[in-house]
C-alpha cells in the first residue's frame, strides 16, 4: 500500500513536506503533475492538480525519487507545497481521493528497516535525532544514526558466532574426542572476552540513558529558602509560584534546562519540615522521592539567617549550628552529587567566604549573582560525569535489558564449561546470548519489539 504524511510540523509555515512512499508513488506523482514526471532526483517546479477533478491545488517543487537508493527503498515521490493548512489539506486529500493511505506513526521508517535500509539502532537513533532538544543529544543520536552503535554491536555477534562455530564444531566431531574438545575450548576464550566486553559496556553509569531523557536536579531544602524562585531564575521564566510564605510549593515542578548543550530536567520541590497535613506530609515524601532518584541534588539553604556553623561532613551528624537552615544539606542521593547551593547572599551581612564548607556555591536567586558559577558547576558535572555523547553508548532500557541478557547466558555458558556441562547444554546458553544481541540489530526475533520502537516515531517519519 502507498502511503503519505505530512513530514514537517503542523501548523502555518511557509513550506510544508508531503511525502509519499510504495509502489504508487510513480503513478500518483505522474498525475499531480500533469503527466510531467520530474527527472529523478531533480528537483522541479510544477503545477499540482487534483488527478481526476484535474483542480489546480497549489504550485510546489517535486522530488521523484524511485527506490532503492532512497530512504525507504521504495519509490517516493516528496511535494514541497506552500505551508498553508488549506494547502496541506488539500494535497492529502487528493492523495487520499486515488487509494493512498495516511501513514502510521514511524510507518516510513519501518519500511526503511523492513528493506535492510538502517537496523534497528540506526532507527532508534532516527528517532532520538527528531527529538533532540540540545546539543549533545543530537551528537548522541546522530552517531547512533550513523550506526556506531551497530557496528559495535556487530563486533559482540561477530565475536558470538565465533564461539557458536566451535562450539557446533565440537558437537559434530563428537565421535572424535580429541577434535571435539579441541573445539569446544576454543570457544571458551571468545566467550570470556566477550562477556568481560559486554560487563565493561554494562557499566557506564546509564550516561547514555542520562543525556537522552536529561539529567534530572532536584532543589531541596527547608520552606522558603528559595527553590522556587532559583527554579525561576535558572529556567528564566516564573514556572514556579514564588512566595513569601513556607510552604508554597506543594508538588515537583519541573523545567526543561539545556546548559551548555547538556539537557537537564530541573525540579522544584515541597520545603522538607514537619508536615501539618497529609498533603504537606505526601509534597515531603514526594520531594524526597525527587531528591533520592535525582543525578544532581542541589541542597539549598538560605544563607541570611541564624548562626553562621559547618555543614557536618558526610556521614557526620549534628556538627555546629548552621546559619539557614540543614535540611537541604542533608540529603543524599541515592547514586547522584549533592552540591551544596547558599541563597540569599545579597541580604546582609554576607556570609564570610567558606561559611558553608569549600564546596558550597553562593548565589542569589533573586539577583541571579552566582547563578553562572552554579551553571558552571553543573555543566561540569555533565562532563565530567556523561562525556560529550559521541562516544558509543547504551541509550535505552530495551539495549541494557538484551546486553545483560547477553552477559548472563555467557557467564552460564562458562560456568557450564568449567562444570564439564554437555556440549548441546552450552551450545544452547550461546544461542540465548545470540538471540539478545540479534534482538539489538534486528537480526532475529524482531517482531516483539517493533512496535515499541517504531511507536516513538511521529506521523510523517
Ligand atoms: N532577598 C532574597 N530573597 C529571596 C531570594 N530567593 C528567594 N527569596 C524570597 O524568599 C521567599 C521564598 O522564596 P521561594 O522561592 O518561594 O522559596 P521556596 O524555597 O520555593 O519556598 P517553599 O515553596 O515554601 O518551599 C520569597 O519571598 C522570595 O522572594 C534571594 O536570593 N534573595
Amino acid at each position: 500500500m502507498t502511503i503519505y504524511a505530512l513530514s514537517s510540523g503542523p501548523g502555518r509555515a511557509g513550506i510544508a513536506v508531503i511525502r509519499i512512499s510504495g509502489r504508487a508513488s510513480r503513478k500518483t506523482l505522474y498525475a499531480l503533475c500533469n503527466g510531467r514526471l520530474p527527472a529523478p532526483r531533480v528537483s522541479s517546479f510544477r503545477r499540482l492538480r487534483h488527478p481526476t477533478s484535474r483542480e489546480m491545488l497549489d504550485e510546489a517543487m517535486v522530488l521523484w525519487l524511485p527506490g532503492p537508493a532512497n530512504f525507504t527503498g521504495e519509490d517516493m515521490a516528496e511535494l514541497y507545497v506552500h505551508g498553508g493548512r488549506a494547502v496541506v489539506t488539500a494535497v492529502m486529500n487528493a492523495l487520499a481521493d486515488v487509494g493512498l493511505r495516511l501513514a502510521e506513526p514511524g510507518e516510513f521508517t519501518r519500511r526503511a528497516f523492513g528493506n535492510g535500509k538502517l537496523d534497528l539502532t540506526e532507527a532508534e537513533g532516527l528517532a532520538d535525532l527528531i527529538n533532540a532538544d540540545t546539543e549533545i543529544q543530537r551528537r548522541q543520536a546522530l552517531a547512533q544514526h550513523s550506526g556506531a552503535m551497530r557496528a559495535r554491536y556487530e563486533k559482540w555477534w561477530r565475536t558470538l558466532l565465533k564461539a557458536m562455530a566451535y562450539v557446533e564444531a565440537s558437537l559434530d566431531f563428537s565421535d572424535e574426542a580429541d577434535i571435539a574438545d579441541g573445539a569446544f575450548k576454543e570457544a571458551v576464550p571468545e566467550a570470556r572476552s566477550l562477556a568481560a566486553e559486554l560487563e565493561r559496556a554494562l557499566a557506564d553509569g546509564r550516561r547514555g540513558e542520562i543525556l537522552r531523557e536529561g539529567i534530572s536536579v532536584a532543589i531541596v531544602g527547608e520552606p522558603n529558602v528559595g527553590k522556587s524562585s532559583l527554579l525561576n531564575a535558572l529556567a528564566g521564566r516564573e514556572a514556579a509560584i514564588v512566595y513569601d510564605e513556607p510552604g508554597t510549593t506543594r508538588d515537583v515542578i519541573e523545567v526543561s534546562l539545556d546548559l551548555d548543550g547538556y539537557p537537564f530536567v530541573l525540579r522544584d520541590t515541597a520545603g522538607i519540615r514537619e508536615a501539618a497535613s497529609p498533603v504537606e506530609q505526601e509534597g515531603v515524601r514526594r520531594a524526597l522521592a525527587a531528591a533520592e532518584a535525582a543525578d544532581v541534588v542541589l541542597a539549598m539553604v538560605d544563607g541570611s539567617c541564624g548562626d553562621v556553623g559547618a555543614v557536618p561532613a558526610e556521614g557526620e551528624a549534628g556538627g555546629a549550628p548552621l546559619r539557614g537552615s540543614i535540611a537541604g544539606a542533608a540529603i543524599t542521593p541515592s547514586s547522584g552529587v549533592k552540591l551544596l547551593v547558599v541563597n540569599k547572599v545579597d541580604l546582609a551581612p554576607p556570609p564570610a567566604p567558606g561559611s558553608f564548607g569549600p564546596e558550597a556555591i553562593y548565589i542569589s536567586a533573586k539577583t541571579c549573582l552566582g547563578l553562572d558559577a552554579l551553571k558552571a558547576a553543573l555543566v561540569r558535572f555533565a562532563s565530567e560525569s556523561y562525556g560529550s555523547g559521541e562516544a558509543p553508548t547504551i541509550t535505552r532500557v530495551r539495549h541494557r535489558q538484551e546486553i545483560g541478557r547477553a552477559r548472563a547466558a555467557l557467564v552460564a555458558f562458562l560456568d557450564g564449561a568449567e562444570a564439564g556441562e554437555a556440549p548441546e547444554l552450552a551450545a544452547e546458553h550461546l544461542r540465548e546470548a545470540a538471540d539478545a544481541l540479534g534482538r539489538l540489530t534486528g537480526r532475529l526475533d524482531v517482531e516483539d519489539v517493533l512496535g515499541q520502537i517504531f511507536g516513538e516515531f511521529c506521523v510523517g517519519k
